[in-house]
């Protein structure tokens, strides 16, 4: 069986993580990647998936505490400056962040967490924790993907506008990861990453 050692900072956990405990899902905005995340966590309670931090104004629908912690620009850099974030990147002119200590504390605890965060933040994570298990999410086509943000219809066009010009860049870059699952059929693409966390 292998050793379990608790881990404290992204500095000096190389190697220390079992591998699987830490999943990274990433992928372009309206890939889907929160639908899959919605119906994985009906499927599996026992998943941690962790709430991020942002300073995105809320969607919507959204809750602050259950969608993303919602904070300032300035509560975001003071929280930066004291170390609090695991990761964080600015994405479309807002900041995101994973909060360092609950996320650390629940994989310690032997818990399955699953981020799921932009290109850069999964870079850092990869760097952090070289063993955290790292998937893509692609869409079958470039315009399917901006059909389904388009579909949403929760972003301005110029949300949208930057959320495509970034997508290009990050379509590229799913070589990077572990593995890559296209997002054609909802059901086979959650078939694929369950089997991918369980299987
Ligand atoms: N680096 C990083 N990215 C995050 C975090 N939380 C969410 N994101 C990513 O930020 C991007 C924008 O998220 P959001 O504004 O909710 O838009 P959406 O992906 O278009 O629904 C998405 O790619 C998310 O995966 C985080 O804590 N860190
Ligand atoms: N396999 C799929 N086929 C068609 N539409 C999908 C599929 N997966 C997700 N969608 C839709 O695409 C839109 C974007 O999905 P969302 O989960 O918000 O993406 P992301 O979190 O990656 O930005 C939503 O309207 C969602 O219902």
């Amino acid at each position: 069986m292998m050793q379990v050692l608790p881990i404290q900072s992204a500095a000096t956990t190389k190697e220390c993580l079992p591998h699987g405990r830490l999943i990274v899902l990433t992928g372009p905005s309206g890939v889907g990647k929160g639908t899959l995340m919605r119906v994985l966590l009906q499927r599996h309670p026992e998943l941690y998936y962790s709430v991020s931090m942002t300073t995105r104004s809320p969607r919507s629908g959204e809750i602050n505490g259950k969608n993303y912690y919602f904070v300032s620009r300035s509560k975001f850099e003071q929280l930066v400056a004291q170390g609090e974030f695991l990761e964080w990147a600015e994405f479309a002119g807002n900041y995101y962040g994973t909060p360092r200590e609950v996320v650390l504390n629940q994989v310690n605890s032997g818990k399955l967490v699953v981020l799921e965060i932009e290109l850069e933040g999964a870079r850092q994570i990869r760097a952090s924790f070289p063993s955290a298990h790292s998937i893509f999410i692609l869409p079958p086509s470039f315009e399917e993907l901006e059909k389904r943000i388009r579909g949403r219809a929760q972003d301005s066009e110029e949300a949208i506008a930057r959320r495509l010009r970034r997508a290009q860049e990050e379509i590229q870059a799913a070589d990077e990861f572990d593995v890559q699952i296209v997002n054609d059929d909802f059901e086979t693409a959650l078939n694929a990453l369950e089997a991918e966390l369980f299987g």
